[in-house]
């Protein structure tokens, strides 16, 4: 389940933004407004539930960083690209 290195590398260059930090992909969002950042949170969220695949999120002033992993695999699988890529195509208004 878990991805090789080497899939991890190639999945991330069509990921702009986003980085390898050990066992996690994660890209921090920035946004003009707080609330924008807190809209952004709850699209996040939709497509998690959606996807039963859930980022660790942390919240900050016009900023939110998102990081992936598969905590039953135990580390970067498909499951965390998938989400990335939805999140991708999240747009605030
Ligand atoms: C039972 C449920 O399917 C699992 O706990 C799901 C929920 N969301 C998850 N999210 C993430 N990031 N990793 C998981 O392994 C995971 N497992």
């Amino acid at each position: 389940m878990k991805l090789t290195d080497q899939e991890i590398a190639e999945q991330l260059r069509q990921l702009p933004g986003w980085r390898r930090e050990k066992d996690t992909i994660t890209k921090t969002f920035r946004f003009s407004a707080y609330m924008d950042g807190i809209r952004f949170v709850q699209q996040v969220a939709e497509a998690a539930e959606t996807l039963n695949h859930h980022p660790d999120l942390t919240i900050g002033y016009c900023a939110v960083t998102v990081s992936l992993t598969t905590h039953d695999s135990g580390g970067i699988t498909q499951k965390d690209f998938t989400l990335a890529r939805q999140i991708e195509s999240i747009h605030i208004l």
